[in-house]
């Protein structure tokens, strides 16, 4: 691929139009020159990933606009450059994996599988700065902007560290790329760790019967001689929050054949809620490239809000290039979402919608610790659920902070967490993320959801043959 500063319309354009807006949420950074020598470098690194896998997710995507598929996006709330470790990276494909075959069981519909990984460093948080005992700092952005300690030194916005974040991000999706090709995603292994977590969850009586129907499939396969040609590899993409625009305008680049920008850094990006302006910087910068784009939606979004999203982010009216994820919260998700719903319906609009039930449903323990209740998670997921039956259209997925180690950072679940134990694990940069078991039991439960939807007892001999992995 070309680099974006090409001669080329496209590539001009992706790299600076944006910076006449206003860009929220940005680091302060102390050194411009030193920014500006970082940057430079980054421009001329080797793309992250390929726009033909950008368009193959765009693909994805559209069919989860059509209904024909479910999206699965989740990782940590924010990568941490300590913990690009093979256990934690293994850990939460694994969790993805084992959520997804469970998925694509009950919604007999192909699950596009995206990680919140290989890229999300950095955090909009609600304060710029932070205060203890009368010191004031910046507040911590993410690895890819400062550290966490609460020292003037680590605090210092360093350009140094979008390097870091685009280092942490090979490594990421080196390992991937490795596990999902390598045998480590085989469907027979993953459907084994699922039967593992069934025998020793509180709730495994409820979720027998679906692991079964999993093992007598599997057996049906087998015994046809379908083989297992297809079954041993799984297609992954990654994302993350493109926030930082001098590091996503530094890797983008330009397809030379068809002249259009990508933002190299992941397959799929998406626009956070507090920087959605619609003339603000960030979506100046996503309107000019080709990649899959996903904007979240907070409690107070109102349609027209979101009919101007899609008029300067998806003009064309293409499905796949645009997902809009509801964080509206348990409480309001099913007084905010069918406007938006109903809305787009009349102007024939194809979008995906997904869930994020995390992000509205943070409360503060009595510890101080931030956390979640995975009743009020389920409870947005239902809502969620409920407004689409209502309205027709296609719950297309979820979007979930998660990790595959034992946390204690939300509270409730099969293997339940308490308020008191949240000092436990508490290991989240930012905000609390559902442990393992907690995601295994979201899944399961998810996974009734979509089968009460289509109200089959199993897949549906008409669902679309697609790789299930
Ligand atoms: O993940 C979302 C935000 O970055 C996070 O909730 C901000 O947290 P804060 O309100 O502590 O800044
Ligand atoms: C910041 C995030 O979400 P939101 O923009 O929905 O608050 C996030 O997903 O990390």
């Amino acid at each position: 691929m070309g680099n974006a500063t090409q001669e080329s319309e496209a590539g001009r354009q992706a790299a600076g139009t944006w910076r006449h807006r206003p860009a929220a949420q940005q680091p302060d950074w102390p050194d411009r020159a030193h920014l500006g020598a970082v940057v430079r470098r980054l421009s001329l690194a080797p793309p992250l990933v390929f726009a033909a896998e950008c368009e193959t997710l765009r693909r994805r995507m559209a069919s989860v606009a059509r209904g024909e598929a479910v999206l699965l996006q989740g990782g940590d709330c924010a990568e941490t450059f300590a913990r690009t470790t093979t256990e934690s990276i293994r850990g939460k494909l694994k969790t993805l994996l084992q959520m997804a075959v469970v998925l694509t069981h009950a919604a007999a519909l192909p699950i596009v599988k995206v990680g919140r990984m290989a890229g999300q460093y950095a955090k909009p948080r609600s304060r710029a700065a932070e205060e203890r005992g009368g010191t004031v700092l910046p507040v911590y952005r993410g690895d890819a902007v400062n550290g966490p300690e609460f020292t003037a030194e680590a605090r210092r916005p360093d350009p140094e560290r979008l390097r870091l974040m685009y280092e942490h991000s090979a490594m990421t999706l080196n390992l991937i790329r490795a596990l999902t090709t390598g045998g480590f995603a085989d469907l027979r292994r993953v459907h084994t760790w699922n039967q593992g977590f069934v025998a020793g969850s509180p709730s495994g009586e409820r979720y027998e019967r679906l692991a079964e129907e999993i093992e007598r499939s599997l057996a049906f396969m087998h015994a046809c001689g379908a083989g297992t040609r297809g079954l041993d590899t799984a297609e992954f993409f990654v994302s993350h929050e493109g926030l930082l625009l001098e590091y996503e305008a530094a890797l983008t680049r330009v397809e030379p054949g068809t002249d259009r920008a990508y933002a190299t850094s992941g397959h799929m990006l998406w626009i956070g809620e507090r920087t959605r302006d619609l003339d603000g910087a960030h979506i100046e910068f996503f309107s000019r490239v080709a990649n899959p784009i996903a904007v979240k939606l907070g409690p107070a979004t109102g349609a027209d809000e979101v009919m101007g999203l899609l008029d300067r982010l998806d003009p064309a009216r293409e499905p796949g290039r645009l997902t809009l994820v509801v964080r509206a919260g348990a409480e309001r998700v099913r007084d905010v979402l069918p406007t938006l719903v109903a809305k787009l319906q009349a102007e024939g609009a194809q979008v995906g919608w997904v869930c994020d039930p995390m992000h509205g449903n943070t409360i503060t323990a009595a510890s101080g610790h931030k956390t979640r209740r995975f009743d009020a998670v389920m409870d947005e997921v239902r809502g969620f659920f409920e407004v689409h039956r209502a309205l027709g259209s296609h719950p297309g997925g979820i979007h979930v902070e998660l990790t595959g180690d034992d946390v204690t950072e939300c509270v409730g679940g099969g293997h339940e967490v308490r308020p008191e134990h949240l000092h436990h694990r508490y290991e989240t940069a930012c905000d609390p993320r559902l442990n393992h078991t907690q995601s295994l039991d979201l899944a399961f439960l998810l996974a009734e959801m979509y089968r009460e939807r289509t109200g089959r007892a199993g897949p549906a001999p008409d669902a679309p043959s697609a790789p299930c992995q």
